[in-house]
């Protein structure tokens, strides 16, 4: 028996699910642990495989690994469950089928929940158990992030002689997360060494043939696919895959025809699937020929429309550029804010920075009153997006709709914690964190939705990331910038820093980093509002001095703000010297002081301009 030459000859058969077959059967659970506690069950499902024709019967270890066990404070019992995975499955097929040993992929949308290098140990850790049992083949499944299966897949090509499939995971037919289509990334398998490369999971019969149609035939690999039965239904509280058999037979001939050698079932798929696909097309001879009649012309992705202002990040790499917040309204009247607003047009601001529910209570959106304020007075807003408050759906269709409104800055941040703000009940979404949200944004930006479907047209977003320099250790803040950058950060905004040193010391701390830094000012309105800030607000610290002098200003509220216009000048002074970008913060809707403060910031940078020139003259 030999699974490379078989397939080399005729259409093989793999089997179909077992986690949802488990599930269907009411067991909801760690799957993997029950090849330990209930290996008889384990052993009935691959016997109704095995008896339903299946060629290529699969271990019970599609989450054996560490990282996944984790969930169930099993994570150090990775070598008891694969091992007793194998022997089932062998014992299952009574040396007559091939056992391919099972690793699946680990990482969904969110790059960001496991390091790739912790993906590489834990692969390790699985496949030496696998390998250590003798398996016939390896089967790596439903991988979504490509990067991840090129890594797992060097790895195991590295390690053992023994056949590989790789499969690769879609949310949208026919390309993967990152946009590549699945033509390419099965070519890019292939040339890593896999023997048979195709796609399981997520999609039902219909995307998983109406993806293969696009795919010509590999030139040293096979085709397979593993669909679901279906897409999944949402049934008295449970998932449940509602299909026939009979249209999964159909589907199977048309896999055949698209050239899949190798063809199995995923989620929702039962022995009567594979009953169905045995009859139809186990041991045809396999197609040797495919013309992919024509590779749909990819889609032509248009550039976004032509928006000659330049972007935040540009104006602050030529020169002095002001950003102020101004955030949009608790309460529904807004004619003070949009007052507020076109006071700080007519003071020379290049940009007004809008928060989204900052400190985690709601306000009118902020996208709404960037376009009414683009709209009214043209100014260029700047809108800030929380990960908190949106899921994955909503955050893309919001950014979606952000590009349509022709607002361009962002600023991707995770967001203040629901706990501090009016609703401390309310659940935080987090699908995403500011790395995750930089990243698919910049996938915007080339065109590609977060599921890598063509939008058609590339969006034009300039993103901003937060920086706090309000921290024990700044080398580890700075470490997230550079982390930041990697994903596609264009500049930062930080939290407002409340004295000179601490200034100086962010600085000097990001000196190194080529983009820029708006720094945060924001004035002090009284005694009150500064131990309010300093001492309840997560990432804001103010240095004594400056609360003494807060307290020396007295109760009286004129000269309260005019010794926190005083403090923020000369942070000004110091800040003139050392950034390009300033970025200012207005205090409860109070404009007058940030127009006066971007006033001060236009005459000390002109002042010093002139300095330069009259320098230059002097020469
Ligand atoms: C300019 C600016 C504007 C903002 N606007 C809004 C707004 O509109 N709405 C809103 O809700 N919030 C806003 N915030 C607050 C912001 O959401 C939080 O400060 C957020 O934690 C910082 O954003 P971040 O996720 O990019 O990341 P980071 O500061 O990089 O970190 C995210 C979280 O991880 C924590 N963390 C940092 N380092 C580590 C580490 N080494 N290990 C583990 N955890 C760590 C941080 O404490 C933070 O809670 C703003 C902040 C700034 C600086
Ligand atoms: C989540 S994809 C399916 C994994 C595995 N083949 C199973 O059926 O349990
Ligand atoms: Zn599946």
């Amino acid at each position: 028996m030999d699974l490379r030459e078989d397939l080399q000859n005729k259409t093989l058969i793999g089997d179909g699910a077992m986690g949802t077959l488990l599930y269907s059967y009411g067991i909801d659970r760690c799957f993997e642990e029950l090849n330990l506690s209930h290996a008889e069950e384990v052993l009935n499902v691959h016997r109704a495989y095995v008896h339903a024709g299946a060629d290529v019967i699969q271990t019970n270890t599609y989450g054996a690994n560490y990282i996944k066990l984790t969930r169930y404070g099993l994570q150090d019992h990775v070598k008891e469950i694969n091992t007793a995975a194998v022997r089932l499955a062998k014992q299952a097929s009574g040396g007559k089928r091939y056992v391919v040993g099972t690793i699946g992929g680990i990482r969904g949308v969110r790059k960001q929940a496991v390091s790739i290098e912790e993906i590489k140990r834990s692969f390790r850790e699985q496949l030496y158990c696998l390998l250590f049992e003798k398996v016939d083949g390896l089967l790596l499944e439903t991988y979504y992030d490509l990067e991840e299966i090129r890594t797992v897949l060097e790895i195991a090509r590295k390690e053992t002689n023994l056949p590989i499939i790789a499969q690769v995971s879609m949310h949208e037919a026919g390309v993967l997360q990152d946009g590549t289509s699945l033509p390419a990334a099965l070519k890019q398998l292939e040339d890593l060494g896999a023997d048979v490369v195709g796609v399981n999971c997520r999609l039902g019969p219909y995307h998983t043939i109406q993806s293969l149609e696009e795919v010509p035939l590999p030139e040293t690999a096979v085709l397979s696919a593993y669909p679901n039965a279906s897409l999944p239904a949402f049934q008295d509280g449970r998932l449940v895959y509602p299909t026939d058999p009979t249209y999964f037979q159909k589907s199977a001939q048309s896999l055949y025809e698209q050239g899949a050698r190798l063809i199995g079932g995923c989620c929702g798929t039962t022995p009567e699937h594979i009953e169905a696909i045995v009859a139809r097309v186990k041991g045809k001879a396999p197609i040797k020929d495919k013309v992919v009649p024509f590779t749909k012309e990819t889609e032509v992705i248009a550039a976004a429309p032509k928006d000659t202002r330049p972007h935040l990040h540009e104006k602050a790499k030529k020169g002095r550029s002001i950003i102020v917040e101004l955030d949009p309204p608790k309460k529904l009247k807004t004619e003070r804010f949009l007052q507020g607003a076109e006071a700080l047009r007519e003071a020379g601001i290049d940009s007004l920075t809008l928060a989204d529910n900052s400190l985690a209570s709601p306000r009118i959106c902020n996208t709404a009153i960037a376009s009414i304020i683009k709209e009214k007075y043209d100014i260029d807003p700047l809108v800030h997006i929380a990960c908190r408050d949106r899921n994955l759906l909503g955050l893309q269709s919001h950014l979606m709709g952000l590009h349509t409104l022709g607002i361009r800055q962002l600023l991707a941040i995770t967001g203040d914690p629901t706990k501090i703000g009016d609703f401390p009940g309310a659940t935080s979404v987090y699908d995403l964190n500011s790395f995750d949200l930089i990243h698919y944004i910049k996938q915007m930006n080339k065109g590609i939705s977060f599921s890598g479907k063509s939008l058609g047209e590339s969006t034009s977003f300039s993103v901003a990331a937060a920086f706090n320099p309000n921290v024990r250790n700044l080398n580890r803040a700075v470490g997230r910038m550079e982390k930041k950058i990697k994903y596609g950060a264009d500049y930062f905004i930080s939290q407002p820093v409340f004295n000179e040193e601490q200034m100086i010391e962010a600085y000097e701390a990001t000196k190194h980093i080529e983009a820029p830094i708006y720094i945060g000012i924001m004035p002090l309105t009284s005694i009150r509002n500064a131990e309010f800030l300093h001492n309840e607000v997560p990432g804001i610290t103010l240095a004594k001095e400056v609360l003494e002098k807060m307290e020396l200003a007295g109760t009286d509220k004129t000269k309260a703000q005019a010794e926190g216009i005083r403090i923020s000048k000369s942070l000004i002074d110091t800040a003139l010297d050392l950034f390009n970008g300033i970025y200012l913060i207005t205090p409860f809707l109070r404009y007058d002081i940030t127009v006066e403060l971007t006033k001060y910031i236009k005459e000390q940078s002109a002042k010093r301009e002139r300095k330069v020139s009259n320098g230059i003259r002097m020469v």
